[in-house]
C-alpha cells in the first residue's frame, strides 16, 4: 500500500524520492510494458515494480543500470523496437520548472530517456521537492556528443553563451561523451533545446522542454 505523507510532513530528500516512486506505481496498468528511467528515484520505482511484476508484461529500460536492477528482480526487459509506443514512462529529473520542463542527464542516460519519453503517451516525472525550481539553469545542462566532435561542440556552445565542461571519464551507454554546460541563463528552454540539437556532433541534450513531463509527482504529491 502506498504511503502518502500529508501536507507539512517533514521529509528528507530520500523519503521524498521514495514517496514519489511509490505514488507513480498507481499509474501502472495491468498487463502493460512500462517505460523505466534511470537514477536513485527510479531505483525505488523499480523496487515497487518488482512487487507487482506478475501484473505487468515487463519494461523498456533507459540504461544498462536500470536494466540490471530490473533483471535482478525478474522483470522482463524489452527492446523498444519490439514493443511499439508505450502507455507510461516514469523517470526522475535533476530540475523541474513550473511548466514541467526538465533538466535531465545527471546520470548520463539522457538520450535513451528522451527516446522512451518521446515514444510514450504519458510521462510521469518523480522527484523530491529539492528538484523544483522557478527557472531552469541552476543544474548544468548535459549534452551528449560524438567523441570526435567534443571540442567543436564546446566552441559552438560558448558562442551560445554557455560554459561547457567535459565530464571526463564518463562514457554513455551509447559510447559517447558528455559536456555539462554551466552558467546559462535559460530564458527560452524550447528554443535552446532546439539550438543545441542543431549543432553537428550533438546526439541529444538534457533539456526536456519541447516534450515536458505530463505530470510531476513531488514528495508523493501529484503537482496540479
Ligand atoms: O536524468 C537522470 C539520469 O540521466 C536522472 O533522472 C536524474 O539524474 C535524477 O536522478 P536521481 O533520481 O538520482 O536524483
Amino acid at each position: 500500500m502506498a504511503h502518502h505523507p500529508g501536507a507539512g510532513t517533514e521529509m528528507t530528500p530520500e523519503q521524498g524520492k521514495q514517496a514519489s516512486a511509490e505514488r507513480a506505481l498507481e499509474f501502472v496498468q495491468d498487463d502493460s510494458v512500462v517505460g523505466v528511467g534511470t537514477g536513485s528515484t527510479v531505483a525505488y520505482f523499480i523496487q515497487g515494480l518488482g512487487r507487482m511484476k506478475d501484473r505487468i508484461q515487463g519494461a523498456v529500460s533507459s540504461s544498462e543500470q536500470s536494466t540490471k536492477l530490473l533483471k535482478e528482480l525478474g522483470i522482463p526487459v524489452f527492446d523498444l523496437n519490439a514493443t511499439g509506443p508505450l502507455e507510461l514512462y516514469v523517470d526522475g529529473a535533476d530540475e523541474c520548472d513550473p511548466h514541467n520542463r526538465l533538466i535531465k542527464g545527471g546520470g548520463a542516460a539522457l538520450t535513451r530517456e528522451k527516446i522512451i519519453a518521446a515514444a510514450s503517451r504519458q510521462f510521469v516525472c518523480i522527484v523530491d521537492p529539492s528538484k523544483l525550481v522557478p527557472v531552469l539553469g541552476r543544474f548544468p545542462v548535459p549534452v551528449e556528443v560524438i567523441p570526435m566532435a567534443r571540442s567543436h561542440v564546446a566552441r559552438q556552445i560558448v558562442k551560445l553563451g554557455g560554459d561547457p565542461v567535459w565530464r571526463e571519464g564518463t562514457v554513455t551507454d551509447n559510447g559517447n561523451w558528455i559536456l555539462d554546460v554551466h552558467n546559462w541563463s535559460i530564458t527560452d528552454p524550447v528554443a535552446l533545446e532546439s539550438r543545441l540539437n542543431a549543432i553537428v556532433g550533438v546526439v541529444t541534450n538534457g533539456l526536456f522542454a519541447a516534450r515536458p513531463a505530463d505530470l510531476v509527482i513531488t514528495g508523493g504529491e501529484i503537482r496540479a
